[in-house]
């Protein structure tokens, strides 16, 4: 099962090599404001299927949310460490 340090591994492979047709290098590509806005949109996600929806869907949306999180990161030349210091 993919875990939040494989998926960053994962992304941060997708950044250097560029691939044709990856999500994760067009997000990068769009930038930190565009990546800041689909945040947002994740984290209210999270919060209504929380509050309206199943465990799975919450938990569907809490994925994406940390997908997103960890493009921002690597956005912003961050690594894992720089916010596992402040956990
Ligand atoms: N885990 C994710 C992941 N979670 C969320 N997302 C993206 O976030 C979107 C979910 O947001 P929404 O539900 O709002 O869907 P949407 O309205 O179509 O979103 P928009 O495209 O309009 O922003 C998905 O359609 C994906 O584009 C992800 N995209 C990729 N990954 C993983 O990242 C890795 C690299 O992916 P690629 O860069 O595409 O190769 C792979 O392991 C993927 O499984």
């Amino acid at each position: 099962m993919k875990t939040f340090d494989t998926l960053f591994a994962e992304l941060a492979e997708k950044a250097a090599s560029r691939p044709e047709g990856s999500d994760t290098v067009a997000r990068l590509d769009a930038g930190v404001h565009s990546i800041g806005k689909k945040i947002v949109e994740e984290a209210a996600e999270v919060w209504m299927a929380a509050e309206y929806e199943s465990q799975e869907a919450c938990a569907e949306e809490i994925s994406q949310l940390l997908y997103h999180l960890q493009v921002l990161m690597l956005a912003k030349g961050m690594t894992l460490e720089d916010v596992y210091t402040h956990l």
